[in-house]
């Protein structure tokens, strides 16, 4: 069923979609009255007065308008480990190189909306800049509620079991390989076919995902706009007894009775959309002939800031592909970066760490802190011969968010028997290679170096 989904595509297109043919009304937004007695209701991701270029914005024509709710009230207990705002009373900071083994499934039955939690972050959703740093283990689909996040935007990244994500737009499905985007304010509910789930949200606060530019590497390369794809309409004209909205609103959660489905769109347009792309059509550009290239050339989508370059939230990836660099050193280089850099593993193993980092698992590395490959990844490259053959990288598949905002890490990240306390030894045991003459002093005081060579 999931897999006969038929999408749209193209990203940032303005598209147009109908589940009845002549729902949508032609040549207005906003008739007297709508075809098919629809409602006309406005979803605005943008400002009003944005740039054209970055306005973002769809109609929908449904059934019944969204505000036909029961008031708000806060969910009880709700879901406490969600954070928005990231400070001291909030999060901790650390420099420490952090990494947490795969969070166990649970047998406890658990929705997307109860198994979501917060790692880390920086920046407030009420202030409209910065991005929280999500994971999830569930094991049942959202039943008779519907998720709505009024703080940012969900870049989604199945790691274990398949999403069918139902939106106002229409359906989609994305299984581990494939990422999903839901835009700030969508009302979706997830199902969960295969019971137990797992894997990485990034959220971002006040702006959205874009493709990168792509600069020298010329027009073509990398995530292609076409392979994005979006959802074509689809609704129910159902009545609940007790449909609850789940709104997420400055990481608290709120909830609204309704009598009927929220995915009751019949038909839209707009270029404010969610929308899903599969890694494996990711085309990657690297160096040929030597040295290591720097991880931005595997952005599959970037998150701006006011700053040209500086990203709020990069995704990148690493995918299977060709090395050949040539006398190189080819696993990621021994760094220190200004930005931060949280990391995912999808399957497979991650070339900088031969264990230790699993499927599941994360890695965090904050602003400045060193980190590299591990010894044994460093020992067996340098050690070995046929290092100038091209070798292909299989099986795996790892992943960045990296950002310029430092986060916070949650307490119950720090706290959680899942935090790897020995990291730090896969890089201790690291020994000096270097191999010029070292300096003696033998008993009566004299230097090596003061001893004439003959
Ligand atoms: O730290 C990491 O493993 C990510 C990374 C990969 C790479 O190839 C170069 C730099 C970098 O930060
Ligand atoms: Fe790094």
């Amino acid at each position: 069923m999931a897999e006969e989904l038929e999408y749209l595509s193209g990203f940032g297109a303005h598209l147009s979609s109908e589940a009845i043919p002549g729902a949508l009304p032609r040549n207005q937004n906003n008739p007297l009255l709508c075809p098919l007695g629809l409602c006309a209701e406005q979803l605005s991701g943008t400002s009003f007065t944005s740039p054209r270029h970055l306005n973002q914005c769809s109609w929908f024509y449904r059934i019944k308008p969204s505000v036909t709710h029961e008031p708000f009230y806060p969910c009880i207990p709700g879901n406490k480990r969600l954070i928005s705002e990231f400070n001291q009373q909030t999060t901790s900071a650390t420099p420490t190189q952090l990494r947490w083994r795969p969070a166990e499934f649970s047998k406890i039955p658990t929705d997307f909306i109860d198994g979501l939690y917060t790692v880390c972050g920086a920046g407030s959703s009420f202030l409209r800049h910065g991005y929280a740093i999500h994971m999830y283990v569930a094991n049942k689909s959202m039943e008779g509620r519907a998720f709505c996040n009024a703080d940012g935007d969900f870049l989604i990244v199945p790691q274990h079991g398949k999403l069918f994500i139902t939106t106002e737009c229409g359906k989609l499905y994305a299984q581990p390989g494939e990422i999903v985007v839901i835009p700030q304010g969508f009302r979706f509910s997830i199902d969960l076919p295969d019971g137990d789930s797992r894997g990485y949200v990034a959220e971002i606060f006040g702006t959205h995902f874009r493709l990168p530019d792509l600069g020298p590497i010329g027009a073509n390369g990398l995530a292609a706009p076409r392979d994005f794809q979006v959802p074509k309409a689809w609704y129910e004209d159902a009545s609940y007894p007790n449909y609850t909205i789940v709104q997420k609103f400055g990481g608290e959660l709120f909830m609204a009775k309704q009598d009927f489905s929220p995915f009751n769109v019949v038909a839209w347009h707009g270029n404010y959309v969610p929308y899903k792309y599969d890694l494996s059509k990711f085309c990657p550009f690297n160096t040929v002939l030597f040295d290591h290239g720097d991880p931005s050339i595997n952005t599959v989508l970037t998150a701006p800031t006011d700053k040209p370059g500086v990203a709020l939230l990069d995704f990148v990836i690493f995918p299977p592909r060709w090395l050949v660099a040539e006398n190189t050193f080819r696993p990621p280089y021994y760094h220190r970066n200004c930005m931060t850099e949280f990391m995912g593993l999808i399957h497979g193993v991650y070339e900088a760490k031969q264990d230790g980092f699993l499927p599941g698992g994360a890695s965090l590395h904050s602003c400045m802190t060193p980190h590299g490959p591990d010894t044994k990844t460093f020992e067996a490259t340098i050690s070995r011969n046929e290092v100038n053959e091209p070798f292909r990288i299989e099986g795996t598949l790892a992943f960045m968010f990296e950002s310029s905002l430092i986060p916070r890490v949650c307490q119950w990240a720090l706290e959680s028997p899942g935090l790897d306390k020995d990291y730090y030894h896969c890089w201790i045991g690291l020994k000096s290679h270097f191999s010029h003459n070292k300096e003696t002093v033998d008993e009566n005081g004299t230097k090596s170096s003061d001893i004439p060579q003959s």
